[in-house]
């Protein structure tokens, strides 16, 4: 088979260069399978995959990429063998600089936006732990395989942050209003198992080779199906999530800039990264 990997940043797009003050494509790699035209990303971000601001825009750049040479399908998963993502970078929110917080919670919209929004066929294969924004990376793509064994969800209720609207739009248009509430409320983190049980995730699986493979099953169910007619199927199926967030976008990250450099905030935040160091 022939594969070919991609410098994420060979083409530099509109979006990529307003991006381009970080050193990119440091923190995945991007690999097109030229026979079924499905690329794989694979995040590579030791130790944990934390979505630091550069991390961002290495991913709007990828998911950029794949809408503009218009791949069959897109598979995203992780190089570690325990940890698809730790979600935002806990030292981003911790004691920000109020114009880099602005700037990268904006950025973290715009992301996520391309991703939920593509056109292109998206599916997640979650080798590793996956919690709150490494969960909701997994919940915007269409399709999601989980490796047994590892525990998926979002723990900002534990962390002392509240939930941000975007992720709970995005867990509610996967699991439902109830299980969306009785989930967040308490931070729960699902087992691969539980997650299969609540929908939050399509399969489970031995291993990433068996996920990757699945997800690529996924995506060659749409071969005969016409690209352009299925990817505006995905934006009308998707667009009141997306136009409510888009109208309040601004608002949503003013509040939460404020709420996040709340003392109260800043304080669990501190206690959560303490906790995290003591463990060893
Ligand atoms: C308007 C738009 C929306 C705005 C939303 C704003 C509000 C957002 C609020 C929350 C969203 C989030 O995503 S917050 C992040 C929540 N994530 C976590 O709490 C995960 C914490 N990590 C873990 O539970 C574990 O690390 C793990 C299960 C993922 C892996 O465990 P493992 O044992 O393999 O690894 P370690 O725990 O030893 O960690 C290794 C190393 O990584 C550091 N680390 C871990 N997670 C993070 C992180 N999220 N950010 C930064 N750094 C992280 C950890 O401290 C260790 O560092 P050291 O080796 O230096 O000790």
């Amino acid at each position: 088979m022939a594969f070919r990997t991609k410098n994420l940043f060979e083409k530099t797009t509109k979006l990529v260069r307003s991006y381009s003050s970080d050193k990119i494509y440091t923190h995945m790699s991007l690999t097109l399978n030229e026979q079924t035209g499905i690329a794989t990303l694979e995040l590579a971000k030791p130790p944990v995959n934390s979505m630091s601001f550069g991390f961002l825009s290495q991913l709007a750049a990828a998911v950029q990429q794949s809408e503009a040479d218009k791949y069959k399908g897109l598979i995203i998963t992780s190089r570690s063998s325990g940890v698809f993502s730790a979600g935002l970078d806990l030292k981003e929110l911790h004691h920000p600089d109020s114009d880099r917080i602005l700037n990268y919670l904006r950025r973290l919209q715009d992301v996520w936006f391309q991703l939920y929004d593509c056109s292109t066929p998206t599916a997640a294969v979650i080798n590793g732990h996956s919690i709150a924004g490494g969960c909701l990376l997994a919940l915007s793509c269409e399709y999601r395989v989980m490796v047994n064994s590892f525990k998926i969800g979002m723990n900002e209720a534990l962390v002392g942050v509240p939930v941000s609207p975007m992720f709970i739009a995005c867990m509610q248009s996967v699991i439902g209003q109830w299980e969306a509430e009785k989930a967040l409320l308490v931070g729960r983190l699902f087992t691969s198992e539980e997650a299969l049980g609540v929908g939050l995730v399509d399969e489970v699986v031995g291993g990433k080779s068996e996920g990757v493979c699945k997800a690529e099953g996924y995506l060659a169910g749409f071969r005969e199906v016409s690209a352009r007619a299925r990817g505006l199927s995905k934006r009308y199926l998707r667009q009141e999530v997306v136009r409510d967030l888009v109208r309040r976008r601004e608002e949503d990250v003013k509040k939460l800039v404020e709420i996040i450099s709340s003392r109260g905030v800043q304080d669990s935040l501190g206690e959560h990264l303490e906790r995290m160091k003591n463990k060893k």
